[in-house]
């Protein structure tokens, strides 16, 4: 498929995501199911248009006027691809999969700067949310929401049980992996621009042998400020698939003990391939089920908590969800934090450590969800973000990271990470 064909395509799955309320990676599917002539590129490069136009809608709508799939997708290949509209519109002409000509208006609006948008349409944040994030971010909450509607790169975690960064950097080198600028166990490999295909890492040799593990940056690093220990009695409370669960094993090189724990059954299932993919042996799961942790009680030495969240800080990755968002969901998710919090308290032995983790970027689960559960636990004092952070990571802080309420802050601005918070708290003796 050449240019126009692709545009074609990628108005009809933003039309189907749009009118079905569906997913973007299942409309994706679903249209790469029914066009099977489409090669692995033009699916890529499909499904960059529509992710591209969701980061940046409310810019992209606002600068051409309205906000159909069809202004969304042209917005993509003008403003951020920089196409020529009149070199456009030739191709357009000689291609019978083309969208309709470009309009005169179309092009002029395409043209349009921003500067008298308002300021959550520059930020391209839902407007409900500014004033969060402005409590956040101050002033820069601008240029954070600018920063998470890029494209995130694709970053590994090396499983220090099985390999070194060396030798699973070898084993991917057709890719150009680069090392991670924080985490001393990451690979990355930056998004490229336009059509740009992510490689396909889980057919490598490395990862079918366990040597790394898909992870972004973000994540290694709160696994690392989390700070477990080899022969730890640690719970991992929201254990999910495990990603968090298999960094904090390597951690402790499989010396101590990891209960991991969650909820949600099928969301835990995956666990157990990776774990053995892995080699993860010190890890025990628990299945949910009346009394799955009760002989954990006060035995902890430490307790993630990596909680349900709005998943703010993974709008790059989502960005269907980024317009998705409810106060009514975002109430939700601090409620079941409330309770999760609650819950965990019972684990922590005395002098023990509680570690919360989300993926949001919004005060309300972070910093502002924190300091409501130290009314109620005067017990619990926040570690020093600076201290942890050169203790994990044998670097300084970045400027930013520490939070007013003794969190770190994670995000694509400040780290090149997806947006993470964590706040480690320890009990008194
Ligand atoms: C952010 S996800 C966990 C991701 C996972 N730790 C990882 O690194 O891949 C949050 C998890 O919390 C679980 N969860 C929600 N409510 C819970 C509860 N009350 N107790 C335990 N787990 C809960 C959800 O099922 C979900 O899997």
């Amino acid at each position: 498929m050449r240019l126009p064909g692709r545009l074609s395509a990628a108005i009809q799955v933003l039309t189907d995501v749009e009118t079905r309320k569906r997913p973007v990676s299942e409309a994706l599917k679903s249209w790469g199911l029914a066009n099977r002539f489409a090669g692995a590129g033009d699916r890529a490069a499909i499904g960059n248009l529509v992710y591209d136009a969701l980061r940046r809608r409310a810019s992209h709508a606002f600068a051409m006027g309205e906000d159909s799939p069809r202004a969304l997708v042209l917005a993509v290949v003008l403003r951020d691809w920089q196409e020529d509209a009149a070199a456009l519109n030739a191709s357009f002409a000689e291609d019978s999969h083309a969208p309709s000509k470009l309009t005169e208006q179309e092009i002029q609006h395409a043209g349009s700067d921003l500067a008298s948008a308002p300021d959550h349409v520059r930020a391209d944040m839902p407007e409900w949310l500014a004033p969060s994030l402005l409590r956040a971010f101050g002033d820069n909450w601008i240029a954070e929401g600018q920063a998470m509607s890029g494209r995130p790169s694709l970053d590994l975690r090396v499983n220090t049980l099985k390999s070194t960064r060396e030798r699973a950097m070898k084993s991917l080198a057709r890719f150009s992996p680069q090392e991670t600028a924080i985490s001393p166990i990451g690979i990355t490999m930056p998004a490229g621009p336009r059509d740009a295909r992510t490689p396909n890492v889980t057919t490598d040799e490395g990862y079918l042998k366990g040597w790394f593990e898909v992870q972004d940056q973000g994540s290694q690093i709160v696994a690392a400020l989390s700070g477990a220990k080899p022969g730890e009695q640690v719970l991992d409370l929201c254990a999910g698939a495990g990603g968090k669960t298999l960094a904090l094993a390597a951690a402790m090189t499989n010396k101590g003990q990891i209960f991991a724990y969650d909820s949600d059954r099928s969301r835990l299932a995956p666990i157990y391939d990776r774990l053995k993919r892995n080699g993860a042996r010190n890890v025990q799961v628990r299945a949910p089920q009346p009394d799955a942790l009760e002989d954990l009680v006060g035995k902890m030495d430490r307790v993630v908590i990596d909680a349900p969240c709005t998943g703010t800080g993974t709008w790059r990755r989502r960005p269907d969800t980024k317009w998705k968002l409810s106060p009514e969901l975002l109430n939700q998710r601090t409620g079941e934090q409330a309770e999760i919090l609650e819950n965990a308290v019972r684990f922590v032995k005395p002098g023990g450590t509680l570690v919360y983790i989300t993926c949001s970027i919004l005060p309300e689960e972070n910093d502002e969800q924190i300091a409501a559960f130290r009314v109620t636990h005067p017990e619990f004092t926040s570690a020093a973000p600076a201290d942890l952070w050169q203790a994990a990571l044998g670097q300084p802080i970045p400027d930013g990271v520490a939070t007013a309420g003794s969190g770190l802050a994670l995000t694509p601005r400040l780290t090149g990470t997806d947006g993470f918070y964590c706040n480690i708290l320890t009990r008194a003796l």
